[in-house]
């Protein structure tokens, strides 16, 4: 069946939340926030949106590449964050793109960029648009004479397999399913499983630095990374493939989180890797959440690299697992393409009954041809639905959005109290009653990935006002506690005033530096990440 991408919200329209789902959905809503007015908003129709005329037009040449069909513009307008979906929901579209265009080849991407370049015109890279920061908003400040969301999904497809070295060349466009369905016949897989896999591109993920959503070990998107190949305003730019070099900094570090300042990723080679076949996973419960994080940090730093070490909180497990446990849940997974791993797991398992940990099932075993497992395939698909549960809650004047962070273990628990009550004192200031609930959803040795969710009942038309001052207050908390601005969505637009507290100024001077080598005219992404430098008088 060919489902339809929905313009305002995540994924397609024929999977949004409807029936028994949506049914058991508000009733739960309305368990955990008794009272709160759960009425439904539909989207507006985007042809009464009176989308503002397009201030440029194409050359001919590049005209067959271009849309200023108002749906076109609606869907490029917006990432997919809380704020967004509310946004579209309202018909709040301030800063629609004047075109969208679709490059299939690095030559159209040349042509679009020397166009732009020429004719003042600023380009937002777009992949799969599921960007949470405001990275692919049209909001761009400055003299442009127009905005350009450079739609890259037709760069798309498997290239090429080295089974050999066991890498393959990918088109930056590619969605995660496709990528998968590319490579499947080989048996191998790149096993990068963002929670927005569905409707994320490769592309986005190197120009973002995603986190997929194993606990440990090959998880992020950096670290499966060979080589990249980039078109920048100032020419292509491409590294070698290689499996380790320290022949000076690395190129593709460069460029890996750029997030579309400094060039179009076109396609990379990514590391693969054998299909999983062997699996154990168990759920620990704990009486004492203090107990639960010392039993997460003994796995972390065990060795044993789980795929799975994911503690939820005591209000996270009973919001998003319906487990009522007062000290948090630990869900722990491990699988290999080699091995049974269940030593592995029995080890983990005896660290958390070493920490007051019990298991209220024992410990699950299986083997099988790289599927999914029951269990591993009914978590995946509850994960990957969760935004649209997000989507119909935010219809309803609910506040449900997430907030990421990493800190080292010593930090942890004054940062987990510092956001507490930052969250808290914004949610009363808002007059809105809400949770606070705190998994982590990756863990190192030196530190765990806290991601955060706010559940509230919030004021149609203030909850976009009412988010953004928990926002803001939150990441004020992170960033005192020693907690980085975001572990894994990037930048963008939205992060900006706290990134550019965090990093170091004299790195900030090397990213602009690339910036006016590599985008000399400063079309790219305006806004994001970095500023052009200011333009020096020329000396006399
Ligand atoms: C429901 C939901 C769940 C999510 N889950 C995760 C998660 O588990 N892990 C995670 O890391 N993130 C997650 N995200 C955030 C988002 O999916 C990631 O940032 C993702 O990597 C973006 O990919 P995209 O193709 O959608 O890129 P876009 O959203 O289209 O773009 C993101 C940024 O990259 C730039 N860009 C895109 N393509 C290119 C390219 N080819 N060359 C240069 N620049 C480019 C854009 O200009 C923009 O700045 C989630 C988002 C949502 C809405």
């Amino acid at each position: 069946m060919t489902r339809t991408r929905s313009w305002w919200g995540w994924g397609t329209v024929e999977d949004a939340v409807r029936g028994a789902e949506l049914r058991e959905l508000i009733a739960r809503a309305s368990a955990l926030l008794p009272g709160a007015d759960l009425t439904d908003h539909p989207p507006p129709d985007v042809r009464s949106l009176g989308l503002p005329p397009a201030r440029i037009a194409a050359p001919d040449s590049l005209a067959p590449l271009c849309s200023s069909d108002p749906m076109d513009r609606a869907a490029h307008t917006h990432g997919r964050a809380f704020r967004d979906v509310v946004r579209n929901l309202l018909g709040d579209l301030r800063h629609p793109p004047d075109l969208v265009v679709r490059p299939s080849s690095e030559t159209e991407i040349v042509d679009v960029l020397d166009w732009c370049a020429r004719a003042r015109v600023a380009v937002i890279p777009f992949g799969g648009g599921s960007s949470v920061v405001g990275g692919v908003e049209p909001r761009v400040d400055g003299d442009f004479a127009g905005v350009v969301s450079l739609d890259l999904t037709g760069l798309e497809g498997v290239r090429e397999i080295d089974p050999t070295s066991r890498a393959a060349r990918i088109g930056a466009g590619t969605l995660g399913p496709a990528l998968e369905d590319g490579l499947r016949p080989s048996g191998l897989t790149l096993r990068h499983f963002p929670q927005s896999f569905e409707f994320s591109t490769l592309g986005g993920w190197l120009a973002t630095r995603s986190g997929g959503h194993f606990a440990t070990g090959y998880t992020h998107i950096d670290d499966l990374v060979e080589s990249m190949r980039i078109v920048t305003p100032a020419g292509p730019c491409e590294s070698r493939r290689l499996p380790g070099s320290g022949a000076g900094p690395s190129p593709d570090r460069l460029f890996l989180g750029s997030e579309g300042t400094l060039g179009i990723v076109t396609e990379a080679w990514m590391r693969l890797q054998p299909r999983p076949r062997w699996r154990a996973d168990a759920s620990v419960h704990f009486a004492d959440y203090g107990a639960a994080v010392a039993a997460t940090r003994a796995v972390a730093q065990s060795g044993l690299q789980p795929a799975n070490c994911r503690l939820l909180d005591p209000v996270e497990a009973f919001v998003n697992a319906g487990t009522a446990s007062p000290g948090g849940v630990l869900l722990l997974a491990f699988e290999s393409a080699d091995h049974p791993v269940d030593a592995w797991s029995d080890r983990a398992v005896d660290l958390c009954r070493e920490h007051g940990g019990t298991l209220p099932e024992p410990p699950r075993h299986s083997s099988g041809d790289g599927t999914d497992t029951d269990a591993a395939g009914r978590w995946r698909s509850s994960f990957l639905r969760m935004p649209y549960l997000r989507d119909a809650l935010a219809a309803r004047s609910m506040i449900v959005e997430t907030f990421e962070t990493a800190c080292t273990w010593d930090v942890f628990d004054t940062l987990r109290e510092a956001v507490h009550d930052a969250a808290n004192e914004a949610l009363r200031r808002a007059g809105a009653t809400g949770v606070v609930a705190c998994r982590f959803s990756h863990v190192y040795p030196d530190g765990p990935a806290p991601y955060f969710g706010i559940y509230a009942a919030g004021r149609w038309g203030s909850t976009v006002a009412q988010w953004d001052d928990i926002k803001a207050a939150v990441s004020e908390a992170l960033l005192t506690a020693g907690g980085t601005i975001t572990h894994h969505h990037a930048i963008g637009r939205d992060h900006r005033p706290w990134y550019d507290r965090q990093r170091p100024d004299p790195f900030a001077a090397v990213l602009q530096a690339a910036k006016s080598v590599l985008d000399p005219a400063g079309i790219l992404n305006p806004g994001v990440l970095v500023d052009p430098a200011p333009s020096r008088p020329t000396p006399r």
